[in-house]
């Protein structure tokens, strides 16, 4: 049966009271086939190569062709159903002891032996961090600081441990440049939060190349431990950008200004024993026995008395917390105006048009 004009303008309701963003590309799909559906095919000039998320939406909707508008319709009600709040609710996962506790495609949460495993599984794209994935590993942590277990740790599927941010982020974002910049600074003061006041020992098990955000972030985790093929790599001159997650402040009092230098602003990368080195990493492993020497050693940490560790780190973190969420507050501002300036969208496009990588 075909979707009548009620059903469209219920399904256009629907999409109002979705209590989980869709992410970016679903917006894209039901953008187009709205417009689709409503004016039929593409009818306006393509918006020029700075006006990015016109540009995202032109190429969505262009993409349709010559779909008839009943098509369209039909089509956009099929997929706000299937995004209906029981899709939703399957997507959030139970909780409980040992097992999964939370189930979403690009970042897995397991809890077994008294850790909670925060994967990052995005591999084909080397597990680079989509928005959602933001907001669901802000959710993760909330979680992870009130379960059973003693110990959080993050890691990463396949041969890369986070390539950073996703860099469609902005070229993707429905809503406009500036709106898109807006959010994102929010979502990252938010998310950086989460990290300075995680109360519990907060490992990361760098498998492989950390780039970016995914670098900065090891300065708030209390050990970090990495195979002998993990780099280092914070490139935010190349992309027209400026450093995140507090790292303006724990790279230079970690490894002295003149390395921190090196890497914030030079974009210097560094393998695994320089920065242990430099106080980044707590210990490198050969890449051979890397997963079982270090999950070993961290099933016997997670059976060291909670309490006393919750409370050690609090005596330690409480020294500069306030510090950290200043600096966080900073960073989040200063980042939102680079998102906007011509250096960083054009190394933003180069890299989505293929002409750069790092
Ligand atoms: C709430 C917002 C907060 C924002 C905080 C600010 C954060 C800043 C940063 O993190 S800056 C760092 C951003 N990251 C990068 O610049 C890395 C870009 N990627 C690359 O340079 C390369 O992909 C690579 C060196 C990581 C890997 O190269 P290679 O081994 O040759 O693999 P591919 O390039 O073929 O990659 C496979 C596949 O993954 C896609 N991809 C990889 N990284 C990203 C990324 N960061 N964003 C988006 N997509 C990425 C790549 O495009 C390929 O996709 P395809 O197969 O072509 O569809």
């Amino acid at each position: 049966m075909r979707a009548s004009q009620q059903d469209f303008e219920n399904a256009m309701n629907q999409v109002k009271l979705l209590k989980q963003d869709p992410g970016n590309q679903v917006k894209l799909k039901l953008y187009a086939l709205y417009k689709q559906a409503t004016d039929g095919p593409c009818n306006v000039p393509k918006p020029g190569v700075f006006d990015l998320v016109n540009k995202a939406k032109w190429e969505a909707w262009n993409s349709l062709g010559n779909l008839p508008k009943e098509t369209a319709r039909q089509n956009y009600v099929d997929l706000v159903s299937s995004l209906s709040p029981s899709s939703e609710a399957s997507s959030q996962g139970k909780r409980g002891a040992d097992e999964k506790v939370q189930e979403s495609k690009d970042i897995v949460v397991t809890s077994e032996d008294g850790i909670t495993k925060i994967m990052l599984n995005r591999p084909a794209k080397k597990n680079a961090l989509t928005f959602e994935m933001y907001k669901e590993i802000i959710l993760t942590l909330k979680n992870a600081s009130t379960d059973n277990s003693a110990i959080a740790v993050f890691t990463g599927a396949g041969d890369y441990y986070c390539s950073g941010n996703d860099l469609t982020n902005f070229t993707s974002a429905a809503g406009g440049m500036e709106e898109a910049a807006n959010q994102g600074a929010v979502v990252l003061r938010e998310f950086v939060n989460s990290f300075i006041d995680f109360p519990k020992p907060l490992v990361a098990v760098v498998n492989g190349p950390a780039v970016g955000i995914a670098v900065t972030l090891l300065g708030l985790f209390d050990a970090v431990y990495a195979s002998d093929k993990a780099t280092f790599h914070t490139p935010f001159s190349h992309l027209g950008q400026s450093p995140e997650a507090c790292s303006s402040y724990t790279f230079p009092k970690m490894m002295g200004s003149a390395k921190a230098t090196e890497m914030l602003l030079f974009g210097k990368k560094l393998t695994a024993r320089e920065a242990w080195a430099q106080g980044l990493v707590s210990e490198v492993f050969p890449d051979s026995t890397f997963e079982k020497e270090v999950w070993t050693r961290l099933r016997a940490y997670a059976k060291l008395p909670p309490n006393s560790m919750r409370i050690s780190k609090e005596l330690i973190r409480n020294n500069e917390k306030e510090k950290l969420h200043a600096v966080n507050a900073e960073e989040c501002t200063t980042l939102k105006a680079r998102w906007l300036s011509e250096e960083c969208i054009n190394a933003i496009m180069n890299f989505v048009s293929r002409k750069a990588k790092l």
